[in-house]
């Protein structure tokens, strides 16, 4: 199966980063969201990253256009009817992820794969939500999208031998490095990663140490690009939380149990560099 056509939904961070590498790489591109201004604002930052490779010479602005204009804003699912892939990037709920999946199976084509970026939660579940579970892959990009070569690629129950096969070309094609996983709570990524930043989050809560120190352990330390709570804020900690909250239901274990500042911070509203405050304010 050729992949011509894709729809990303969700124009947040992932869904925007997403759109602009496939956009890059020659896919026609659908960018949706619940609201115009949302898609606006994703489209935006699609183009100031373009118009940076432009200015580092990595890029024309002849080329820049072309790219944009493979872009196509769309706030109606019913657009999906004419596209060949759909990458699902909206929240990190089973419950929203389920409703669109169920939606997108109606009226996306009879042939078209319906992937979705969750970090954590369970592809099987969300491919029970359609007739297709067999269309229906975990296709997770790593923030920000167009910088990191990961696309971690889960595999569900149903999951078909010739949609891997078409989605781990298509990662290539991307100039991204697909790996594959099963079907568990995290897969491998936020297994690792997540329960190393929860720690974190308790290691200020107990006051071992300053955010700032805690941070510097780990850049210093670890040779960490950032320090965990710098990247809980960039990852966004409501995703943190939902991550976390999907490890303890999916294990049944408490060593996953969400650290109480992570909630209190997700219920004051402070979602990290998104909203301008987590545990660092920014501007
Ligand atoms: C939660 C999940 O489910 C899974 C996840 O994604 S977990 C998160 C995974 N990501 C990480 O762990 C990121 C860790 N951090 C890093 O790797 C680095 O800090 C970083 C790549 C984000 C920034 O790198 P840096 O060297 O500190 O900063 P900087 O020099 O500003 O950036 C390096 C390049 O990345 C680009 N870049 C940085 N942030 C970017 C963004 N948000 N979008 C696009 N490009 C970006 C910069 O433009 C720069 O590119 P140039 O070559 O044009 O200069
Ligand atoms: N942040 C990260 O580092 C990573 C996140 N992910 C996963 O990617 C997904 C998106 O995360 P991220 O981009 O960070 O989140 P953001 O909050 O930045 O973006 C999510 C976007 O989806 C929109 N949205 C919510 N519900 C719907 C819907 N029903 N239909 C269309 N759009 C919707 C949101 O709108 P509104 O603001 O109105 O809610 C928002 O614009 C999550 O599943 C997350 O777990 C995967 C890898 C890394």
């Amino acid at each position: 199966m050729q992949v011509s056509n894709v729809m990303v939904i969700g124009a947040g961070q992932m869904g925007s980063g997403i759109a602009q590498v496939c956009a890059q790489a020659g896919y026609k591109v659908l960018l949706n969201d619940l609201k115009p201004e949302f898609v606006e604002r994703g489209l935006a930052g699609i183009n100031k990253n373009l118009s940076r490779n432009v200015d580092k010479g990595r890029m024309t602005e002849e080329q820049k256009q072309e790219v944009l204009a493979r872009l196509t804003a769309s706030t109606d699912l019913n657009d999906a009817s004419g596209v060949d892939l759909v990458i699902e990037a909206a929240v990190e709920n089973m419950e929203i992820k389920a409703k669109i999946f169920a939606q997108l199976d109606e009226i996306a084509p009879a042939h078209a794969i319906l992937a979705s970026n969750t970090s954590s939660l369970p592809i099987t579940e969300i491919a029970a939500a359609t007739k297709r579970p067999e269309k229906v892959i975990g296709m997770h990009f790593m923030n920000p999208v167009p910088v990191m070569k990961l696309v971690e690629i889960i595999r569900g129950l149903a999951t078909a031998d010739e949609v891997y096969q078409v989605i781990e070309d298509m990662t290539k094609t991307l100039s991204k490095v697909p790996v594959e996983v099963n079907d568990y709570p995290g897969f491998v990524s936020n297994r690792v990663l997540m329960p190393m930043i929860n720690e974190a989050i308790f290691t200020l809560y107990e006051g071992v140490a300053t955010k700032e120190a805690i941070d510097d352990v780990m850049k210093l330390g670890m040779n960490h690009p950032m320090g965990p709570l710098t990247l809980a804020d960039f990852i966004g900690l409501d995703t943190c939380l939902y991550i976390m909250e999907t490890l303890h239901d999916g294990f049944g274990d408490d060593k996953y149990r969400p650290c109480p500042l992570l909630r209190k911070y997700v219920k004051a509203g402070w979602l990290g560099k998104k909203t301008g405050r987590g545990f660092y304010t920014y501007d």
